[in-house]
């Protein structure tokens, strides 16, 4: 129960409905427990009349007649009651399920790159739908139905001993070995339903990323070895669920059994105790309803338990991640005014899962409102220069200097404000083009939208489609040409309109005329930011203030076109070759 107990604030928040959900619990028990009483006074009119006690039939009917009529009347109120009960204790569980989906949400929103690195998009989905829902399980049902049969419980035993103490021992006699085996059964249910979702678990990764990268495994041709591993996965998923199923299974008979037998004992000690003449007929008669209104609540401790159990497994997997805390943290409350001037001091970088270094004691300064372009072979660290700048990662040694501030001490929502990031692989969502470039701006107006298509030189794609800027674009863009999606990312981060503007070689997959127009246009709109670009190629970079050249981590060459163009070395070569490419 140590997981479920951070479940207790959403009780404290929601206390009033669960206190009006007990009362009624409590008074529909009490009312639904009025019947076996009422059957036993029956009972014996009936009986004291063929014994010859009561001889006037009219008063014997009107007695029973009136005990009918109390019958009804209790047992619809407590129908009604219990209609109430569902209202208040079920929604309050709903109420918070959503509160607690909110949690994790916001949690997923908190936490940083590293996190989802090392967790499957599969599994975060799970433990915010499935295991949410079986905690659900546990504020709704599981309370409901406890609150239920301790009132059950407590006031049918209480009644059960003030008539005959005899009778009672005897028919509670099986609730021991059931309470032993509920025990039992109920560890080996927790046990084997972590196993299951886990493997849920498992299943929802390995299916999201299916569908994710079905276009590259059609293409190989490996759907079936795909659907080979799947059908593994899912076997063995199927064997953990039978496995719980089994434990589950034997819940119901071991009951069923243990109830029948309390029945056979009141009607047999009963019987023997009415010949004895110490009970009436009656008294019969109630044990055996007083034993089949337990036996829903003794069926249900059952239930309830391994409900709990479930919860309790689950929420220790949320747990896992709403106590996680995010590597990168906002260490300033004040807002903090972003200009633009980026300085890097000896800055070593190491990735934590691989252990690369990927930058090695690297220094540079960029001067507000000026461009800095970044050359280097494939894996010299061009991109960890963007990570670090964009604070998706904290630096190992060195600093990082934003405006003269170390960015640690800077409010981490202004600088990624202020940062119009274009990623190397353009991630449009599920969403109109309009929607997916307003996505820098929300309040842009149509004519800003435009304008931001049009400096991306995307603006003349987007209207011949049929919809124009309403067209819907499918999951990760896969009506769109890569170079369309990468200028729709690029008319995003203009959108913005930000001191910052980072190009993460993002025009890779544009030819080197519509490179060109593009470049003219950003020329004119980031003249007074600070332009960070990657790029393979001289002529996205050659226009830029300053060009490093890195290799292995670390800066082998600094300037601009012109002097570089004049030293040997890489840039030199790299100015020469692409030359020669374009003459061919
Ligand atoms: N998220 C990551 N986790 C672990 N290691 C990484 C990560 N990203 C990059 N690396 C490693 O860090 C090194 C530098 O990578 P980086 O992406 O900065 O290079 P790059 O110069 O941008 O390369 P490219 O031109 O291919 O994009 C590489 O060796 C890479 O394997």
């Amino acid at each position: 129960m140590k997981a479920l107990q951070y479940l207790n604030k959403y009780f404290f928040k929601y206390k009033y409905r669960l206190l009006i959900g007990i009362i009624i619990t409590v008074a529909s028990k009490f009312l639904a427990l009025q019947v076996p009483q009422l059957i036993r006074q029956s009972v014996n009119i009936a009986e004291d009349y063929t014994n010859g006690i009561v001889s006037d039939l009219p008063i014997v009917k009107a007695q029973l007649l009136n005990n009918i009529l109390l019958i009804v009347g209790a047992a619809l109120l407590a129908g009604f009651f219990t209609f109430l009960m569902r209202q208040t204790i079920i929604v309050m569980s709903r109420l918070i399920e959503f509160d607690l989906k909110n949690e994790i949400y916001q949690q997923y929103q908190r936490l940083s790159l590293n996190f989802y690195k090392q967790n499957q998009t599969g599994d975060l989905m799970n433990r915010i739908s499935e295991d949410v829902s079986k905690v659900r399980m546990y504020f709704g049902p599981a309370i409901m139905y406890s609150i239920n049969m301790l009132v059950l419980f407590v006031v049918a035993i209480i009644k059960m001993y003030n008539i005959d103490p005899i009778l009672t021992n005897y028919t509670l006699l099986p609730l021991p070995i059931l309470s032993i085996s509920i025990y039992i059964l109920s560890r080996v249910i927790n046990k084997r339903s972590t196993i299951v979702q886990q493997y849920l678990s498992k299943l929802t990764a390995n299916a999201q990323e299916t569908f994710s990268g079905i276009s590259i495994l059609k293409s190989y041709g490996i759907e079936h070895k795909t659907m080979v591993e799947f059908g593994t996965l899912a076997n063995e998923a199927q064997d953990k669920n039978i496995n719980l199923f089994k434990a589950q299974a034997l819940f119901f008979p071991l009951m069923i059994l243990l109830i029948g037998l309390s029945n056979i004992l009141v009607i047999y000690i009963g019987g023997m105790r009415y010949i004895e003449g110490t009970i009436s007929l009656g008294v019969i008669a109630e044990f055996i309803m007083y034993v089949n209104m337990l036996t829903w609540p003794v069926a249900v401790v059952g239930w309830v338990t391994s409900i709990v159990q479930q919860a309790e497994a689950s929420q220790q997997r949320i747990n896992e991640f709403l106590k996680h805390e995010p590597e990168i943290k906002n260490n300033q409350e004040q807002p903090s005014t972003i200009e633009g001037t980026i300085e890097f001091k000896n800055v070593t970088f190491t990735y934590d899962d691989t252990n690369i270094t990927a930058l090695k004691n690297v220094s540079f300064k960029l001067e507000k409102g000026k461009t800095l372009a970044i050359l280097g072979n494939t894996g010299s660290g061009k991109s960890t220069i963007i990570n670090l700048i964009a604070r998706l990662y904290d630096v190992d040694t060195g600093e990082i200097l934003i405006d003269g501030t170390n960015i640690e001490q800077l409010n981490l929502n202004n600088l990624r404000q202020n940062i119009g990031f274009v990623p190397q692989e353009a991630f449009l969502f599920s969403d109109t083009i309009k929607n997916n470039i307003k996505f820098g701006d929300e309040n842009a107006s149509n004519a800003k939208i435009e304008q931001a298509a049009k400096d991306a030189y995307i603006h003349h794609n987007i209207i011949e489609f049929n919809k124009g800027y309403d067209t819907y674009v499918g999951e990760r863009g896969v009506t769109l040409s890569g170079g369309q999606k990468q200028r729709i990312s690029i008319a995003r981060a203009i959108i913005k309109n930000p001191n910052i503007l980072i190009f993460d070689d993002c025009l890779s997959a544009v030819d080197t005329e519509t490179e060109e127009i593009i470049l003219n246009n950003l020329h004119k709109i980031s003249r007074n930011k600070t332009t960070l670009i990657v790029s393979h190629r001289v002529s996205s970079v050659k226009n830029a203030d300053v060009i490093i050249i890195l290799e292995d981590g670390k800066i082998i060459q600094k300037g601009s076109h012109n002097e570089l163009v004049n030293i040997d070395g890489y840039y030199k070569e790299l100015y020469e070759q692409q030359l020669l490419e374009k003459e061919i």
